[in-house]
């Protein structure tokens, strides 16, 4: 089983710099280069060329690589784009998105300007609408990877408070869930925008991944640590993947379907969880 770890995805400003360089060595899984909101209007045209040329440049080892570009009803939106089409990035992520076409619009700009077939398409999963559509937006074309939670953007438009145990989120978060795992997507959660917060991060992290999410976005490099450690699976966790694995083909090789792990029915389902623990695992350097 092939994975691909998205514990952390950091975003950094594309006009800055002194962040783009400094990502070549942070331990993020994902690097987000921000065209969008982290980026003043006057700046937008200089970030564009300084982005380009960072992925250009390379450096970033296996760390997948994201262009977070303006919505194409920016002036700087179509420009992205067709830049982004051609840079040599995993991937390019579109914002406020509210429907499946939408994503179909930026598909089409993509391939007009030559974007390669492995070029994948993230979507940013940010405002009411997309909440309503989900299902379609995350199936809306097979270029779609991956939907990323905007959970401060939503939480302006919901009109609702960003309290700490998130609760005005979970509907939304839920529904971009189910319609990312209905179509085989990466799911990553929303920023914790309180640098100083470190137990409110840990407690964030622990809330997306018991959720279900695969990763959490970031907007510092102290916030990698927390995040890298509550997406990976504990020491323990992969001890008992191993044993529910081996239990089970042992059960399996004796003409039994099930058996019993400390106690606790074992079926083929938790040897496929099991199973996608391990994978994650090994990638990670964990057990
Ligand atoms: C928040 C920041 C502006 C703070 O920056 P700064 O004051 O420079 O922080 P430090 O001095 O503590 O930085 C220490 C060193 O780390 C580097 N650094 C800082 N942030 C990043 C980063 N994001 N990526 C890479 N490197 C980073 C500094 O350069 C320092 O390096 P050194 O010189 O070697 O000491 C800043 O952290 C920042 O800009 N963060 C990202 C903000 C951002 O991208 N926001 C937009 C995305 S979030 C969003 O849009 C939400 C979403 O759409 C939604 O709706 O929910
Ligand atoms: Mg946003």
């Amino acid at each position: 089983m092939h994975i691909r770890p998205r514990r952390s995805a950091l975003y950094m400003p594309g006009a800055n710099a002194r962040a783009l360089d400094k990502a070549r060595s942070l331990p993020a899984d994902v690097l987000i280069l921000d065209l969008e909101d982290a980026v003043a209007p006057d700046a937008k045209e200089q970030a564009r060329a300084q982005v380009m040329a960072a992925v250009h440049e390379g450096g970033y080892g296996s760390r997948e690589l994201v262009i977070r570009v303006n919505g194409l009803d920016t002036p700087w939106g179509h420009g992205d784009l067709v830049a982004a089409a051609t840079s040599g990035a995993d991937a390019v992520l579109i914002c406020k998105v509210d429907s499946a076409e939408g994503v179909r619009q930026a598909d089409r700009v993509l391939r007009a300007a030559g974007a390669p077939e492995n070029l994948r398409l993230w979507v940013m999963m940010e405002t009411p609408r997309a909440m309503l559509a989900a299902g379609e937006i995350a199936g809306a074309c097979p270029r779609i990877e991956c939907l990323v939670m905007g959970t401060s953007d939503l939480t302006k438009d919901l009109n609702a408070l960003p309290t700490r145990d998130r609760l005005p989120m979970v509907t939304s978060l839920g529904l971009c869930l189910l319609a990312a795992r209905a179509y085989g997507l990466t799911a990553i959660d929303g920023v914790h925008v309180d640098l100083d917060d470190a137990e409110g991060l840990a407690a964030a992290c622990r809330q997306g991944r018991e959720l279900g999410f695969d990763g959490k976005t970031l907007i510092h490099p102290k916030q990698l640590d927390a995040a890298n450690e509550a997406f990976a699976p504990s020491v323990e966790e992969v001890t008992r993947a191993r044993r529910i694995i081996a239990a089970h083909a042992e059960a399996v090789a004796a003409g039994k379907g099930i058996t019993l792990v400390d106690g606790k029915l074992i079926e083929a389902l938790h040897v496929e969880t099991a199973r996608r623990v391990v994978a994650l695992a090994e990638v990670v350097g964990v057990g």
